[in-house]
Protein backbone atom coordinates (compact mmCIF):
# COMPACT_ATOMS: atom_id res chain seq x y z
CA UNK A 1 0.00 0.00 0.00
CA UNK A 2 1.12 3.32 -0.83
CA UNK A 3 1.68 6.42 1.67
CA UNK A 4 -1.16 8.18 -0.89
CA UNK A 5 -3.99 5.40 -0.26
CA UNK A 6 -2.90 5.30 3.69
CA UNK A 7 -3.32 8.71 4.00
CA UNK A 8 -6.28 9.85 1.48
CA UNK A 9 -9.94 9.90 2.85
CA UNK A 10 -12.28 7.79 1.95
CA UNK A 11 -14.07 9.19 -0.86
CA UNK A 12 -11.36 10.23 -2.68
CA UNK A 13 -9.66 6.74 -2.23
CA UNK A 14 -12.69 5.89 -4.14
CA UNK A 15 -12.10 8.36 -6.68
CA UNK A 16 -8.28 7.28 -6.78
CA UNK A 17 -9.10 3.79 -8.27
CA UNK A 18 -11.03 5.00 -11.40
CA UNK A 19 -9.45 4.78 -14.63
CA UNK A 20 -10.66 8.42 -15.75
CA UNK A 21 -8.38 11.38 -15.16
CA UNK A 22 -10.92 13.54 -12.61
CA UNK A 23 -10.69 16.61 -10.36
CA UNK A 24 -12.66 16.83 -7.93
CA UNK A 25 -13.83 19.97 -5.27
CA UNK A 26 -16.32 20.19 -2.55
CA UNK A 27 -17.86 24.06 -3.18
CA UNK A 28 -16.88 25.57 0.41
CA UNK A 29 -13.34 23.74 0.62
CA UNK A 30 -9.94 24.88 -0.60
CA UNK A 31 -8.55 21.50 -1.38
CA UNK A 32 -8.52 20.03 -5.15
CA UNK A 33 -8.30 16.65 -5.55
CA UNK A 34 -6.36 14.95 -8.27
CA UNK A 35 -7.11 11.14 -8.46
CA UNK A 36 -4.43 8.92 -10.18
CA UNK A 37 -5.57 8.98 -13.28
CA UNK A 38 -5.36 13.00 -13.55
CA UNK A 39 -1.87 13.23 -12.08
CA UNK A 40 -0.56 11.06 -14.33
CA UNK A 41 -2.38 12.82 -17.58
CA UNK A 42 -1.11 16.39 -16.22
CA UNK A 43 2.56 15.04 -15.72
CA UNK A 44 2.53 16.02 -11.91
CA UNK A 45 4.32 14.23 -9.15
CA UNK A 46 2.65 11.19 -8.29
CA UNK A 47 2.36 11.69 -4.29
CA UNK A 48 0.56 14.87 -5.16
CA UNK A 49 -3.16 14.14 -4.06
CA UNK A 50 -4.15 17.76 -3.20
CA UNK A 51 -3.11 20.78 -5.75
CA UNK A 52 -3.51 24.62 -5.44
CA UNK A 53 -4.61 27.15 -7.56
CA UNK A 54 -1.12 27.51 -8.82
CA UNK A 55 -0.20 24.00 -9.95
CA UNK A 56 -3.52 24.62 -11.40
CA UNK A 57 -2.29 27.87 -13.29
CA UNK A 58 0.95 25.95 -14.14
CA UNK A 59 -0.86 23.31 -15.89
CA UNK A 60 -0.45 24.94 -19.70
CA UNK A 61 -3.74 24.30 -21.61
CA UNK A 62 -3.62 24.94 -24.89
CA UNK A 63 -7.18 25.86 -27.26
CA UNK A 64 -6.67 23.02 -30.30
CA UNK A 65 -8.62 25.09 -32.63
CA UNK A 66 -5.57 28.46 -32.11
CA UNK A 67 -3.10 26.04 -30.58
CA UNK A 68 -3.25 28.97 -28.32
CA UNK A 69 -2.63 29.09 -24.90
CA UNK A 70 -5.60 30.37 -22.67
CA UNK A 71 -5.05 33.10 -20.47
CA UNK A 72 -6.21 33.70 -16.56
CA UNK A 73 -9.17 35.21 -17.79
CA UNK A 74 -10.05 32.40 -20.19
CA UNK A 75 -8.56 28.99 -18.33
CA UNK A 76 -11.15 26.47 -18.85
CA UNK A 77 -9.64 24.55 -15.73
CA UNK A 78 -10.06 27.20 -13.21
CA UNK A 79 -13.54 28.29 -14.99
CA UNK A 80 -14.42 24.47 -14.32
CA UNK A 81 -13.08 24.32 -10.45
CA UNK A 82 -14.98 27.91 -9.86
CA UNK A 83 -18.16 26.35 -10.63
CA UNK A 84 -18.84 26.92 -14.16
CA UNK A 85 -20.09 24.01 -16.38
CA UNK A 86 -18.13 23.22 -19.02
CA UNK A 87 -17.92 20.72 -21.97
CA UNK A 88 -14.82 22.00 -23.73
CA UNK A 89 -12.14 20.58 -25.74
CA UNK A 90 -8.03 21.28 -24.93
CA UNK A 91 -4.84 20.45 -25.62
CA UNK A 92 -1.81 19.98 -23.15
CA UNK A 93 0.77 21.68 -23.81
CA UNK A 94 3.78 18.59 -24.37
CA UNK A 95 1.16 16.04 -25.30
CA UNK A 96 -0.79 15.25 -28.79
CA UNK A 97 -3.80 14.53 -27.38
CA UNK A 98 -6.54 16.27 -27.30
CA UNK A 99 -8.87 16.00 -24.41
CA UNK A 100 -12.40 16.66 -23.53
CA UNK A 101 -12.50 18.91 -20.40
CA UNK A 102 -16.17 18.14 -18.65
CA UNK A 103 -17.13 19.73 -15.51
CA UNK A 104 -20.51 19.49 -13.54
CA UNK A 105 -21.59 20.20 -10.44
CA UNK A 106 -23.20 17.35 -8.36
CA UNK A 107 -24.52 16.75 -4.46
CA UNK A 108 -23.50 13.96 -2.66
CA UNK A 109 -25.25 12.95 0.62
CA UNK A 110 -22.87 12.94 2.40
CA UNK A 111 -21.73 16.38 1.97
CA UNK A 112 -23.55 19.19 2.79
CA UNK A 113 -22.87 21.83 -0.05
CA UNK A 114 -22.73 20.77 -3.85
CA UNK A 115 -19.26 19.32 -5.46
CA UNK A 116 -17.51 20.08 -8.39
CA UNK A 117 -16.27 17.32 -10.60
CA UNK A 118 -14.20 17.78 -13.50
CA UNK A 119 -12.73 15.27 -16.00
CA UNK A 120 -10.32 15.10 -18.74
CA UNK A 121 -11.00 12.35 -21.26
CA UNK A 122 -8.84 11.74 -24.85
CA UNK A 123 -11.34 12.73 -27.78
CA UNK A 124 -10.67 11.84 -31.55
CA UNK A 125 -13.16 14.20 -33.42
CA UNK A 126 -13.08 17.33 -31.69
CA UNK A 127 -16.06 18.25 -34.18
CA UNK A 128 -18.97 15.82 -32.86
CA UNK A 129 -18.72 17.72 -29.31
CA UNK A 130 -21.39 20.05 -28.05
CA UNK A 131 -19.46 23.08 -26.42
CA UNK A 132 -20.67 24.70 -23.59
CA UNK A 133 -20.21 27.46 -23.05
CA UNK A 134 -18.15 28.73 -25.44
CA UNK A 135 -15.27 30.79 -24.27
CA UNK A 136 -15.08 33.79 -26.84
CA UNK A 137 -11.65 35.98 -27.01
CA UNK A 138 -14.04 39.02 -26.90
CA UNK A 139 -15.17 38.86 -23.52
CA UNK A 140 -17.83 41.20 -22.01
CA UNK A 141 -16.97 43.19 -19.17
CA UNK A 142 -19.63 41.55 -17.36
CA UNK A 143 -18.24 37.98 -18.03
CA UNK A 144 -14.35 39.51 -17.08
CA UNK A 145 -15.98 40.40 -13.66
CA UNK A 146 -17.52 37.15 -13.11
CA UNK A 147 -14.75 35.08 -13.69
CA UNK A 148 -12.62 36.95 -12.04
CA UNK A 149 -14.96 36.74 -8.61
CA UNK A 150 -14.91 33.22 -9.41
CA UNK A 151 -11.10 33.12 -9.46
CA UNK A 152 -10.90 35.45 -6.06
CA UNK A 153 -13.03 32.85 -4.15
CA UNK A 154 -11.27 29.86 -5.26
CA UNK A 155 -7.71 31.89 -4.03
CA UNK A 156 -10.14 32.96 -1.11
CA UNK A 157 -10.28 29.30 -0.08
CA UNK A 158 -7.15 28.89 -0.15
CA UNK A 159 -6.44 31.84 2.10
CA UNK A 160 -8.48 31.65 5.02
CA UNK A 161 -7.06 28.50 6.68
CA UNK A 162 -3.56 29.05 5.20
CA UNK A 163 -0.55 27.61 6.44
CA UNK A 164 2.50 29.37 6.95
CA UNK A 165 4.61 27.92 4.34
CA UNK A 166 2.03 28.65 1.73
CA UNK A 167 0.96 31.98 2.48
CA UNK A 168 3.48 33.41 0.17
CA UNK A 169 2.63 31.32 -2.44
CA UNK A 170 -1.33 32.47 -1.86
CA UNK A 171 -0.91 36.09 -2.02
CA UNK A 172 1.11 35.50 -5.12
CA UNK A 173 -1.64 33.40 -6.69
CA UNK A 174 -3.68 36.38 -5.90
CA UNK A 175 -1.46 39.13 -7.41
CA UNK A 176 -1.45 37.09 -10.67
CA UNK A 177 -5.09 36.85 -11.04
CA UNK A 178 -5.45 41.01 -10.21
CA UNK A 179 -2.32 41.37 -12.41
CA UNK A 180 -4.05 39.52 -14.94
CA UNK A 181 -7.43 40.62 -14.88
CA UNK A 182 -6.12 44.67 -14.80
CA UNK A 183 -3.84 43.74 -17.82
CA UNK A 184 -1.19 45.14 -15.83
CA UNK A 185 2.74 44.21 -15.88
CA UNK A 186 3.45 44.15 -12.61
CA UNK A 187 1.53 43.92 -9.45
CA UNK A 188 2.83 43.79 -6.00
CA UNK A 189 2.48 43.87 -1.98
CA UNK A 190 3.95 46.65 0.19
CA UNK A 191 3.92 46.57 4.04
CA UNK A 192 4.32 49.17 6.58
CA UNK A 193 6.36 48.88 9.24
CA UNK A 194 4.91 49.01 12.89
CA UNK A 195 5.94 52.94 12.76
CA UNK A 196 4.10 53.31 9.28
CA UNK A 197 6.70 55.20 8.02
CA UNK A 198 8.42 52.55 6.27
CA UNK A 199 7.38 50.39 2.97
CA UNK A 200 9.02 46.93 2.30
CA UNK A 201 8.25 45.23 -0.93
CA UNK A 202 7.68 41.42 0.27
CA UNK A 203 5.39 40.07 -3.12
CA UNK A 204 5.58 40.71 -6.77
CA UNK A 205 4.22 39.05 -9.71
CA UNK A 206 5.70 40.03 -13.23
CA UNK A 207 4.23 39.48 -17.04
CA UNK A 208 7.02 37.65 -18.57
CA UNK A 209 9.74 39.48 -19.83
CA UNK A 210 9.16 42.57 -17.52
CA UNK A 211 11.84 42.98 -14.88
CA UNK A 212 11.52 42.74 -11.13
CA UNK A 213 12.96 45.21 -8.32
CA UNK A 214 11.75 43.74 -5.17
CA UNK A 215 15.25 43.52 -3.73
CA UNK A 216 15.83 47.05 -4.09
CA UNK A 217 13.00 48.06 -2.93
CA UNK A 218 13.10 47.22 0.32
CA UNK A 219 13.00 49.35 3.85
CA UNK A 220 11.90 52.46 1.89
CA UNK A 221 11.54 55.58 4.50
CA UNK A 222 8.00 57.47 3.61
CA UNK A 223 10.31 60.49 3.72
CA UNK A 224 11.86 58.70 -0.27
CA UNK A 225 7.76 58.86 -1.25
CA UNK A 226 6.38 62.05 0.15
CA UNK A 227 3.70 62.16 -2.26
CA UNK A 228 2.66 58.88 -2.50
CA UNK A 229 2.86 58.62 0.73
CA UNK A 230 0.76 61.19 1.94
CA UNK A 231 -1.59 60.53 -0.93
CA UNK A 232 -2.30 56.51 -0.23
CA UNK A 233 -2.73 57.64 3.82
CA UNK A 234 -5.52 60.75 2.96
CA UNK A 235 -7.75 58.70 -0.01
CA UNK A 236 -6.18 54.92 0.40
CA UNK A 237 -5.89 54.90 -2.89
CA UNK A 238 -3.32 56.31 -5.38
CA UNK A 239 -4.08 55.93 -9.29
CA UNK A 240 -2.27 57.25 -11.87
CA UNK A 241 -2.81 56.55 -15.55
CA UNK A 242 0.03 59.11 -16.97
CA UNK A 243 3.47 59.14 -14.90
CA UNK A 244 4.82 61.53 -17.47
CA UNK A 245 2.11 64.25 -16.33
CA UNK A 246 2.87 63.79 -12.17
CA UNK A 247 2.68 67.04 -10.80
CA UNK A 248 6.02 69.22 -9.84
CA UNK A 249 5.53 68.43 -5.55
CA UNK A 250 5.72 64.49 -6.98
CA UNK A 251 9.28 64.77 -8.38
CA UNK A 252 10.51 62.52 -6.36
CA UNK A 253 7.79 59.57 -7.02
CA UNK A 254 8.58 60.51 -10.94
CA UNK A 255 11.71 59.46 -10.67
CA UNK A 256 11.41 56.06 -9.31
CA UNK A 257 8.51 54.90 -11.60
CA UNK A 258 10.78 56.20 -14.67
CA UNK A 259 13.54 54.16 -13.50
CA UNK A 260 11.43 51.19 -13.24
CA UNK A 261 10.14 52.46 -16.29
CA UNK A 262 6.75 52.69 -15.29
CA UNK A 263 4.00 54.20 -17.13
CA UNK A 264 0.61 53.56 -15.05
CA UNK A 265 0.49 53.10 -11.36
CA UNK A 266 -2.39 51.89 -9.51
CA UNK A 267 -2.17 51.44 -5.65
CA UNK A 268 -4.80 50.73 -3.08
CA UNK A 269 -4.36 51.06 1.08
CA UNK A 270 -4.18 47.63 3.01
CA UNK A 271 -6.01 48.32 6.54
CA UNK A 272 -6.09 45.78 9.82
CA UNK A 273 -8.32 47.34 12.25
CA UNK A 274 -8.18 50.79 11.02
CA UNK A 275 -4.85 50.67 11.06
CA UNK A 276 -2.18 50.83 7.82
CA UNK A 277 -0.38 47.76 6.81
CA UNK A 278 0.73 48.05 3.73
CA UNK A 279 -1.18 48.57 0.16
CA UNK A 280 -1.80 46.14 -2.95
CA UNK A 281 -0.80 48.03 -6.54
CA UNK A 282 0.03 47.26 -10.37
CA UNK A 283 2.37 49.23 -13.01
CA UNK A 284 2.04 49.47 -16.93
CA UNK A 285 5.62 49.19 -17.68
CA UNK A 286 6.25 50.84 -20.97
CA UNK A 287 2.87 51.58 -22.42
CA UNK A 288 -0.33 53.39 -21.10
CA UNK A 289 -3.20 52.27 -19.32
CA UNK A 290 -6.66 54.71 -18.01
CA UNK A 291 -7.09 52.35 -14.76
CA UNK A 292 -11.12 51.30 -15.17
CA UNK A 293 -13.49 51.28 -12.31
CA UNK A 294 -13.53 47.90 -12.57
CA UNK A 295 -9.86 47.75 -12.18
CA UNK A 296 -9.94 49.68 -9.12
CA UNK A 297 -12.54 47.38 -7.80
CA UNK A 298 -9.75 44.10 -8.17
CA UNK A 299 -7.35 45.94 -6.48
CA UNK A 300 -9.35 46.56 -3.29
CA UNK A 301 -10.90 43.50 -3.14
CA UNK A 302 -7.62 41.85 -2.85
CA UNK A 303 -5.44 44.31 -1.03
CA UNK A 304 -8.78 43.27 1.67
CA UNK A 305 -8.34 39.87 1.01
CA UNK A 306 -4.68 39.89 1.67
CA UNK A 307 -4.58 42.47 4.59
CA UNK A 308 -7.11 40.13 6.02
CA UNK A 309 -5.40 37.29 5.76
CA UNK A 310 -1.77 38.95 6.89
CA UNK A 311 -3.69 40.18 9.88
CA UNK A 312 -5.35 36.57 10.63
CA UNK A 313 -1.46 35.10 10.35
CA UNK A 314 -0.33 37.96 12.78
CA UNK A 315 -3.25 36.88 15.40
CA UNK A 316 -2.16 33.12 15.02
CA UNK A 317 1.25 33.58 15.64
CA UNK A 318 0.45 35.80 18.60
CA UNK A 319 -1.93 33.48 19.75
CA UNK A 320 0.71 30.45 19.29
CA UNK A 321 2.84 33.18 21.03
CA UNK A 322 0.58 33.15 23.79
CA UNK A 323 -0.13 29.97 24.24
CA UNK A 324 3.72 29.02 24.14
CA UNK A 325 4.20 31.36 27.21
CA UNK A 326 1.44 30.13 29.09
CA UNK A 327 2.96 26.48 28.72
CA UNK A 328 6.71 27.53 29.74
CA UNK A 329 4.88 29.67 32.69
CA UNK A 330 2.71 25.90 33.80
CA UNK A 331 5.95 24.03 33.23
CA UNK A 332 7.71 26.60 35.52
CA UNK A 333 4.77 26.35 38.51
CA UNK A 334 4.91 22.75 37.79
CA UNK A 335 8.58 22.25 38.36
CA UNK A 336 8.23 25.07 41.18
CA UNK A 337 5.80 22.95 43.14
CA UNK A 338 7.77 20.19 42.68
CA UNK A 339 11.26 21.85 43.77
CA UNK A 340 12.68 22.15 47.22
CA UNK A 341 12.96 25.89 47.32
CA UNK A 342 16.41 26.17 49.40
CA UNK A 343 18.20 23.12 47.54
CA UNK A 344 16.71 23.10 44.16
CA UNK A 345 16.22 19.49 44.33
CA UNK A 346 12.91 17.27 44.61
CA UNK A 347 10.78 18.44 47.69
CA UNK A 348 8.47 16.19 49.70
CA UNK A 349 5.53 15.99 47.63
CA UNK A 350 8.15 15.47 44.47
CA UNK A 351 9.37 12.11 46.60
CA UNK A 352 5.64 11.45 47.92
CA UNK A 353 4.56 10.98 44.02
CA UNK A 354 7.64 9.52 42.35
CA UNK A 355 7.99 6.90 45.31
CA UNK A 356 4.51 6.09 44.92
CA UNK A 357 4.78 5.54 41.23
CA UNK A 358 8.19 3.43 41.57
CA UNK A 359 6.82 1.13 43.90
CA UNK A 360 3.89 0.44 41.28
CA UNK A 361 6.69 -0.36 38.65
CA UNK A 362 8.51 -2.33 40.57
CA UNK A 363 5.56 -4.38 42.06
CA UNK A 364 4.12 -4.64 38.15
CA UNK A 365 7.72 -6.41 37.57
CA UNK A 366 8.66 -7.68 40.76
CA UNK A 367 11.92 -5.77 40.55
CA UNK A 368 13.49 -4.95 44.40
CA UNK A 369 12.57 -0.91 45.53
CA UNK A 370 15.65 0.96 47.47
CA UNK A 371 14.82 3.80 49.49
CA UNK A 372 17.37 5.58 51.48
CA UNK A 373 17.07 7.91 54.89
CA UNK A 374 20.10 10.37 55.46
CA UNK A 375 20.29 12.59 58.78
CA UNK A 376 23.05 15.06 58.85
CA UNK A 377 24.98 14.71 62.18
CA UNK A 378 25.13 16.79 64.85
CA UNK A 379 23.57 20.17 62.34
CA UNK A 380 21.55 21.87 65.28
CA UNK A 381 25.78 22.35 66.64
CA UNK A 382 26.97 23.58 62.69
CA UNK A 383 24.27 26.11 63.00
CA UNK A 384 24.66 27.27 66.12
CA UNK A 385 28.42 27.33 65.73
CA UNK A 386 28.53 28.64 61.89
CA UNK A 387 25.40 30.32 61.48
CA UNK A 388 22.09 29.65 59.51
CA UNK A 389 23.13 30.71 56.45
CA UNK A 390 26.15 28.66 56.72
CA UNK A 391 23.58 25.89 57.48
CA UNK A 392 22.04 26.48 54.44
CA UNK A 393 24.82 26.48 52.40
CA UNK A 394 25.84 23.21 53.76
CA UNK A 395 22.58 21.55 52.81
CA UNK A 396 22.87 23.30 49.30
CA UNK A 397 26.17 21.17 48.81
CA UNK A 398 24.80 17.82 50.29
CA UNK A 399 21.85 18.00 47.98
CA UNK A 400 24.00 18.52 45.27
CA UNK A 401 26.29 15.67 45.83
CA UNK A 402 23.04 13.29 46.57
CA UNK A 403 21.60 14.44 43.40
CA UNK A 404 24.70 14.13 41.24
CA UNK A 405 24.80 10.05 42.65
CA UNK A 406 21.55 9.25 40.61
CA UNK A 407 21.62 7.77 37.47
CA UNK A 408 19.41 5.31 36.39
CA UNK A 409 15.76 5.63 35.33
CA UNK A 410 13.39 6.55 38.32
CA UNK A 411 16.34 7.40 40.87
CA UNK A 412 15.21 10.38 42.84
CA UNK A 413 17.23 12.63 45.51
CA UNK A 414 15.05 14.60 47.61
CA UNK A 415 15.19 16.78 50.50
CA UNK A 416 12.96 14.66 53.34
CA UNK A 417 12.33 18.13 55.62
CA UNK A 418 15.11 20.03 57.29
CA UNK A 419 18.44 18.41 57.54
CA UNK A 420 16.92 14.96 56.27
CA UNK A 421 16.89 13.90 52.73
CA UNK A 422 15.69 10.73 50.81
CA UNK A 423 17.40 8.46 47.56
CA UNK A 424 15.17 6.34 45.88
CA UNK A 425 16.87 4.14 44.05
CA UNK A 426 14.13 1.47 42.17
CA UNK A 427 15.61 -1.79 40.81
CA UNK A 428 18.50 -2.13 43.71
CA UNK A 429 18.84 -4.76 46.25
CA UNK A 430 19.81 -4.66 49.37
CA UNK A 431 23.37 -4.82 48.16
CA UNK A 432 23.16 -2.72 45.74
CA UNK A 433 21.45 -0.09 48.62
CA UNK A 434 23.84 -0.74 50.69
CA UNK A 435 27.17 0.02 48.03
CA UNK A 436 25.03 3.71 47.35
CA UNK A 437 25.12 3.95 51.16
CA UNK A 438 28.62 3.72 51.37
CA UNK A 439 29.70 5.20 48.15
CA UNK A 440 27.55 8.57 49.98
CA UNK A 441 29.03 8.28 52.79
CA UNK A 442 32.84 8.27 51.28
CA UNK A 443 31.66 11.28 48.96
CA UNK A 444 30.27 13.10 51.59
CA UNK A 445 33.99 12.88 53.61
CA UNK A 446 35.25 13.97 50.39
CA UNK A 447 33.48 16.92 50.27
CA UNK A 448 34.56 17.65 54.19
CA UNK A 449 32.59 20.97 55.54
CA UNK A 450 34.47 21.53 58.50
CA UNK A 451 32.04 21.14 61.55
CA UNK A 452 34.40 21.46 64.50
CA UNK A 453 31.78 21.26 66.95
CA UNK A 454 30.73 17.72 65.98
CA UNK A 455 31.77 15.34 68.39
CA UNK A 456 31.63 12.78 65.89
CA UNK A 457 34.37 14.30 63.26
CA UNK A 458 35.97 16.83 62.02
CA UNK A 459 33.81 17.28 58.78
CA UNK A 460 30.26 16.78 58.41
CA UNK A 461 29.07 13.35 58.62
CA UNK A 462 25.30 11.72 58.32
CA UNK A 463 23.39 9.01 59.76
CA UNK A 464 21.72 6.84 56.63
CA UNK A 465 18.89 4.35 56.99
CA UNK A 466 18.56 1.41 54.10
CA UNK A 467 15.98 -0.52 53.02
CA UNK A 468 15.07 -2.86 49.89
CA UNK A 469 12.37 -5.02 49.47
CA UNK A 470 10.39 -6.06 46.21
CA UNK A 471 7.22 -4.50 46.78
CA UNK A 472 4.04 -6.38 46.33
CA UNK A 473 0.60 -4.31 45.59
CA UNK A 474 0.01 -4.21 49.48
CA UNK A 475 2.74 -2.59 50.21
CA UNK A 476 2.47 1.44 50.47
CA UNK A 477 5.34 4.21 50.34
CA UNK A 478 4.33 5.42 53.80
CA UNK A 479 5.45 1.45 54.50
CA UNK A 480 8.65 2.00 52.82
CA UNK A 481 9.41 5.43 54.82
CA UNK A 482 8.57 4.15 58.47
CA UNK A 483 11.43 1.17 57.66
CA UNK A 484 14.45 3.78 56.59
CA UNK A 485 13.49 5.79 59.18
CA UNK A 486 13.36 3.07 61.40
CA UNK A 487 17.01 1.68 60.54
CA UNK A 488 17.98 5.54 60.69
CA UNK A 489 16.93 6.12 64.14
CA UNK A 490 19.23 2.94 64.46
CA UNK A 491 22.02 4.26 63.07
CA UNK A 492 21.88 7.91 64.92
CA UNK A 493 21.47 4.92 68.39
CA UNK A 494 24.69 3.23 66.96
CA UNK A 495 26.68 6.09 67.63
CA UNK A 496 25.87 8.05 63.94
CA UNK A 497 28.08 8.63 60.84
CA UNK A 498 27.35 4.86 60.01
CA UNK A 499 24.35 2.96 58.41
CA UNK A 500 21.89 0.85 59.32
CA UNK A 501 19.64 -1.61 56.95
CA UNK A 502 16.27 -2.41 58.24
CA UNK A 503 15.61 -5.89 58.86
CA UNK A 504 12.29 -7.50 59.14
CA UNK A 505 13.12 -8.66 61.85
N1 LIG B 1 20.45 26.27 58.30
C1 LIG B 1 19.38 25.49 58.30
N2 LIG B 1 19.15 24.68 59.31
C2 LIG B 1 18.07 23.88 59.30
C3 LIG B 1 17.18 23.88 58.22
N3 LIG B 1 16.21 22.96 58.49
C4 LIG B 1 16.48 22.42 59.70
N4 LIG B 1 17.61 22.98 60.19
C5 LIG B 1 18.25 22.75 61.46
O1 LIG B 1 18.68 21.42 61.58
C6 LIG B 1 18.80 21.19 62.95
C7 LIG B 1 18.35 19.80 63.31
O2 LIG B 1 18.66 19.56 64.65
P1 LIG B 1 18.28 18.29 65.40
O3 LIG B 1 17.01 17.70 64.89
O4 LIG B 1 18.35 18.60 66.85
O5 LIG B 1 19.41 17.26 65.06
P2 LIG B 1 20.93 17.38 64.93
O6 LIG B 1 21.46 18.58 65.65
O7 LIG B 1 21.33 17.26 63.52
O8 LIG B 1 21.42 16.12 65.73
P3 LIG B 1 21.26 14.62 65.26
O9 LIG B 1 20.37 14.53 64.12
O10 LIG B 1 20.74 13.93 66.47
O11 LIG B 1 22.65 14.22 64.93
C8 LIG B 1 17.96 22.27 63.66
O12 LIG B 1 18.84 23.16 64.36
C9 LIG B 1 17.27 23.00 62.56
O13 LIG B 1 17.14 24.39 62.81
C10 LIG B 1 17.43 24.76 57.15
O14 LIG B 1 16.69 24.84 56.17
N5 LIG B 1 18.52 25.54 57.22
Amino acid sequence: MTERTVTLPHFWGLLDALPIALLYKENTKAEVFANVAALKLLQLPANKAVLSVSDLQHIKLLCPAKQQAFNLLHNPLLQALSGTALQQPVALEHCCDTLLLHSTSVALSFTLHNSILVTLQPINNIGDIPVLPQAVADTSELEEALAFDKLMSLISTQLINVQDNMLDQHIEDALAAVGEFCHADRSYVFQFNNDVDEMSNTHEWVRAGISTHKAQLQQIPEAALPYFCQQLKRDLVFAVNEVAKLPAEAAAEKQEFDAEDIQSVLCCAMLADDKLIGFVGCDMVSRQRNWTHNDLRRMKLVGEMIANTLQNVRYRHSLQNMQQQLLQANLELQQQASQDGLTAIANRRQLDTSLQNELQRCARNSLPMGLLLLDIDRFKLYNDHYGHQAGDDALKQIAQLLHQQTKRQGELAARYGGEEFALILPGSDIHACKKMAEQVQLALAKLAIKHSASDIASNITASIGVVSMVPDKTNSSSDFIKAADQALYQAKANGRNCLVIHTNG
